[in-house]
């Protein structure tokens, strides 16, 4: 499989080359150069698999080249062994047509388990057969660095730096990050948002300088790797709902746009999926984006869903350039207006491209709270505050009702106790697998949100190439 950038002028590389590149050196993301698409036969032979074989089924087309089957097989099956729960990923009901999909049963309580877990091992692999080293850049508002940090931690050749934004992550998340102590890790709090964060990462993969003297590499979404691992998901789902009868919709809470595109590349391989629901919280740049073709930023206002206090979705730029043509010189040239002017509109044909599968729903602090507490009273489940912002979605979707609805549960609400218990009265306790964490002594360094602050840093503490 050969990778192409969205903006047109990086070279193609293989699934390798993309997963230790993390982002284009065009300031584009990687996309495969062609969807490959299953047979309704061959889809029809993935019902009934267990989550790693599944896995293994479903991403070998992205790596082939890269890896051996078997070689994938091998890595699948010690990433999902980690997981507290036999499915992995199982579904809860929670009436006639409404489902969640647990996506949190990884050692650090979140959906990013799923494709962190095995982008360790991947990193792992190929910088063994290069005998070479990465240093990783990572910007996380909130879930993201914990995973990735759990992920590689202690790991061989591989350096860790977590950007998140001081006093805007929960304290379970924070600690998550900041009690992994390993000598590779290095957590930093930024003056700032998540999007500032964002930021200085993306322009470290642009900075000559850094990129001449560290392999810089990502674990964010950006990185390929991360969405292909998230693809096996909907695969699990939609064949336990019996999609290859009825096609099956997702309502998903999202800030980067990474786990909804995700469902998006599901549909390019022939999965049936009627509809991917966009739930944002108040922050909803995606949301008036989808609905109106507006796509500019505002401040970021912090909310009870702080994962998804974004303004600047990355992997937006993967829709647009798959619905607008594939044009790289056009997408570069549109990204760059939307750089220097903090707004952009979406095309026609991108409007029209995203319109055939993508819906999206805004949920305010009060319509999240609600959520929760329907959860709770009409199901008995507890939910996690980003979860509710996707079953506000879910509920509120005016599609078929004979068609299954499945939120993704993106976090376990142990993550964010304080809201789940204004909504239920209930205080989720945090599973056994996180063991200690309050007992735990914290280490993180504060830097101001300026990039060179962060470049020094990094600068003094990183591993020269290898
Ligand atoms: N919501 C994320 C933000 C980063 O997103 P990613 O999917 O690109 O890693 C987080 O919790 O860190």
């Amino acid at each position: 499989m050969e990778y192409i950038s969205t903006r047109g002028s990086a070279s193609a590389l293989d699934f390798e080359g993309v997963t230790l590149a993390g982002l284009a050196s065009d300031g584009g993301l990687y996309l495969p150069a062609e969807w490959p698409r299953f047979s309704e036969a061959q889809i029809a032979d993935m019902v009934g698999l267990p989550y790693a074989e599944l896995a293994t089924r479903v991403m070998w087309p992205f790596v082939e080249g890269s890896l051996t089957e078997e070689e994938l097989r091998s890595l699948c099956q010690q990433a999902y062994g980690r997981f507290a729960h036999k499915a992995v990923t199982p579904l809860v009901q929670l009436d006639e047509r409404q489902w969640l999909l647990e996506l949190f049963h990884g050692p650090t309580l979140a959906f990013k388990d799923v494709a962190l877990q095995l982008l360790g091992l991947l990193f792992e692999t190929f910088l063994s057969r290069r005998q070479s080293n990465l240093t990783i850049i990572g910007a996380t508002s909130g879930d993201t660095g914990s995973a990735a940090i759990d992920a590689v931690a202690g790991r061989e050749g591989v350096d860790i730096f977590m950007l998140h934004p001081k006093g805007r992550v929960s304290d379970v998340q924070r600690r998550q990050m900041t009690t992994a102590r390993a000598p590779n890790v290095h957590n930093i709090a930024i003056e700032g948002s998540f999007d500032d964060a964002q930021a200085m990462v993306k322009r470290m993969f642009g900075d000559a300088d850094m990129t001449g003297r560290f392999n810089i590499g990502a674990v964010n979404s950006i990185n390929w790797a991360r969405l292909m691992a998230q693809v096996v998901y909907y695969f699990a789902s939609a064949l336990q709902l019996g999609a290859l009868h009825r096609p099956v919709a997702y309502s998903v809470p999202t800030g980067n746009f990474g786990d909804v595109f995700a469902g998006y590349v599901a549909a390019q391989m022939g999965l049936p999926i009627a509809q991917l629901v966009v739930a944002t919280n108040v922050n909803d740049i995606l949301h008036r984006a989808l609905s109106d073709g507006d796509y500019s930023t505002g401040t970021v206002t912090p909310t009870d869903t702080p994962s998804m206090d974004i303004q600047v979705s990355s992997n937006f730029e993967r829709l647009l350039f798959d619905c607008g043509g594939r044009d790289g010189a056009a997408m570069a040239e549109q990204i760059r207006s939307f750089e220097a002017d903090k707004a952009m509109q979406l095309t026609n044909s991108q409007r029209e491209g995203a319109s055939a599968l993508f819906t999206s729903v805004r949920a305010d602090q009060q319509q999240v709270l609600q959520a929760l507490r329907w959860a709770h009273e009409n199901a008995g489940e507890v939910i996690d505050p980003h979860t509710a912002v996707g079953l506000h979605a879910a509920l509120a979707s005016e599609l078929d009702p004979s068609i299954p609805m499945v939120t993704l549960a993106t976090a376990h609400p142990a993550k964010f106790p304080d809201v789940v218990e204004r909504a239920t009265g209930l205080r989720p306790n945090l599973p056994s697998r996180v063991g200690d964490l309050f007992a735990r002594e914290e280490a993180y360094s504060e830097l101001p949100g300026k990039y060179d602050a962060v470049r020094d840093f990094v600068t003094q503490h990183a591993s020269p190439a290898a």
